[in-house]
């Protein structure tokens, strides 16, 4: 399959504490993969070691046959690589429209004026931008909510308006911070459909942290579990909830309250 991403021996040490040891990974086209892992096993900082916010104290990140360690996060959105947040980071104050053409174009060089009121662009071109917006709100169920303040929705749809966000950059690899966080379980159910449907749709691969193991063990192509900043186990969810370490180190418990 073909490569997208990967990290080869990738560590990051702050001061003394090891966040990510020597670690190996792959993203191959089309595929959603997820990472698992206890408290402070490292995945938040993998995020940050993606989108640019940290960057490798050794090892290499490829993207594309492009070594980009010391790439800065908003050249990585331009290059393809986007995320969302554990907690929202919506513009409450507008609409979920306005939310979603603010983040095209802050990565398509326009201003927000621009974007929204067309000032300094064509009429017809705004209409495309407006049109590939709402597209995106389509795939992530909102399309029928555009005039909405984006700070009166729903907590499960802000999520999933970060999401629309994140596609409106144009990008390749979206990366999911705990996206089904305070969902119940059918929007959870629902989520899961509307990331198989973008990955899809919008031919993207996707990156995902999540505790909810069900969550994970339904969607994942392919997982990788950290601990204590290791790779302890890599592959399919019936490959990872056999594996003994996995078990000792994180789904023991799980396992159990299920
Ligand atoms: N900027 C930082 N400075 C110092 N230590 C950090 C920094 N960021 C993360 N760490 C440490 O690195 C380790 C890994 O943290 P990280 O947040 O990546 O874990 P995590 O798997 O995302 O945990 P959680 O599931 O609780 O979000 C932890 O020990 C954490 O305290």
């Amino acid at each position: 399959m073909e490569k997208v991403l990967e990290l080869d021996k990738v560590s990051v040490k702050f001061g003394g504490l090891v966040a990510l040891n020597n670690v190996d990974m792959t993203l191959c086209r089309g595929e959603i993969l997820s990472i698992i892992g206890p408290n402070g096993a490292g995945k938040t900082t993998l995020f940050n070691l993606l989108t640019g916010i940290y960057q490798p104290t050794s090892g290499k990140i490829i993207y594309k046959n492009r070594v980009i360690n010391r790439l800065k996060p908003f050249k990585r959105v331009s290059l393809g690589i986007a995320r969302t947040f554990q907690n929202t980071r919506l513009l409450k104050q507008m609409t979920v429209l306005e939310n979603v053409l603010v983040a095209h174009a802050e990565c398509n060089g326009e201003t927000l004026l621009q974007s929204i009121f067309a000032r300094g662009s064509t009429e017809k071109r705004r209409a495309a931008i407006v049109q590939e917006c709402v597209a995106k709100l389509e795939v992530v169920g909102l399309a029928d909510k555009l005039d909405i303040l984006a700070g009166s929705l729903p907590y499960g749809e802000q999520r999933l308006l970060e999401i629309a966000r994140a596609l409106a950059t144009g990008c390749e690899i979206l990366l999911l911070d705990e996206p089904a966080a305070g969902m119940n379980a059918t929007e959870k159910a629902e989520l899961v459909k509307k990331i198989r449907q973008l990955s899809k749709e919008f031919n993207i691969e996707i990156i995902l942290i999540e505790h909810d193991i069900s969550m994970i063990m339904d969607i994942s192509d392919r997982i990788v579990v950290l601990n204590y900043g290791e790779k302890i186990a890599e592959g399919s969810a019936e490959q990872i909830q056999s594996n003994p370490e996995v078990i000792k180190a994180y789904l023991g418990g799980e396992v159990e309250e299920a």
